[in-house]
């Protein structure tokens, strides 16, 4: 058994389960939520990844997204990993809230002493999602799609640049999307990925995007709340770079960017737009 489950829960007539598993890659203990929509006897149920932001557990998004209603209704199973390992117990790991834990920043880290442990790039990408397929071979992961909010924006958009043709479509909620450019990026490549930039653009979507040839080419859907300090006030989201690199160099899906008055950046925000992203990604899931 990969995976012991620590909780099963029953919602919107599917099931969630809180799972702990020991991980090869970060050499941690880590945890993760995944739900499962009714009538799981089909043996193939498409996959929704939903990656976290600064500070967050699996729990967060589990609570307070709304991703279990819809993802009930359309018949696709949602995997909530966790932001970073945990207990890692690395000098300087909780001195913030934007660095080490609950910060990972979906890089495989280069850099002493975080290279061990600090790997989330491959462990979301690769090593959890073989692994959950192995014990819950219902979850079809050769039709999975990838979303998050934040540095989990950034992570599902720099995770579907970096592994063509393995998403079947992305989308970000306030997603940071120059991360070689602002405060959060610079802090976490710099300690995670040292001084060499080319590395730095190799996970920075607004990089990735101007060289993507592939031919799976999705639509990209992100929204991003018009009163989110993060965006107006920091400049760490910055979602019109990431707009106007793949008009200048021609990423042949369209990139919708919806800015919407009124909204933070806070859950309230994303719970309010998870159903047009639900929606989005159901058409390439072939849910529809
Ligand atoms: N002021 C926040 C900054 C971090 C933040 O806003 N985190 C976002 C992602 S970037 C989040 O989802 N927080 C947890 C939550 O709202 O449940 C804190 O210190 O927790």
């Amino acid at each position: 058994m990969l995976f012991t489950t620590d909780e099963e829960i029953t919602q919107f007539g599917g099931k969630l389960l809180k799972l702990t598993h020991e991980s090869l890659v970060t050499k941690t203990s880590m945890n993760v939520n995944v739900f499962f929509p009714p009538s799981t006897t089909s043996s193939s149920v498409p996959v929704l990844v939903y990656l976290s932001g600064l500070t967050c557990t699996p729990n967060n998004a589990t609570e307070k997204s709304f991703w279990q209603y819809f993802a009930s209704k359309y018949g696709f199973a949602v995997v909530f990993p966790d932001t970073s390992p945990r207990g890692a117990n690395i000098e300087g790991e909780n001195e913030s809230y934007d660095f080490g834990t609950g910060a990972g920043f979906y890089v495989d880290a280069t850099q002493e002493p975080w290279s061990h442990n600090y790997n989330m790039y491959s462990y979301v990408h690769g090593e959890l999602q073989e692994k959950l397929a192995q014990q819950f071979n219902q979850l079809n992961f050769n039709n999975v799609s990838i979303t998050g909010h934040s540095m989990g924006g950034y992570g599902a958009l720099s995770g579907f640049f970096k592994n063509p043709g393995k998403y079947k479509s992305v989308s970000a909620f306030a997603p940071i999307s120059n991360p070689s450019t602002c405060a959060w990026g610079e802090k976490c490549f710099g300690r995670y990925l040292g001084e060499d930039k080319s590395l730095w653009s190799s996970y920075d979507p607004t990089e990735l995007i101007k060289s993507y040839t592939d031919c799976n080419q999705p639509d990209i859907l992100i929204h991003q709340g018009a009163k989110d300090p993060f965006y107006w006030r920091d400049h760490q989201l910055q979602p019109e770079n990431f707009v106007k690199a793949a008009e200048e160099l021609g990423y042949k899906g369209k990139v919708l960017l919806n800015i919407v008055d009124g909204y933070d950046h806070s859950y309230f925000f994303i719970s309010s737009f998870v159903e047009d992203h639900a929606k989005h990604h159901i058409k390439y899931l072939g849910l529809e």
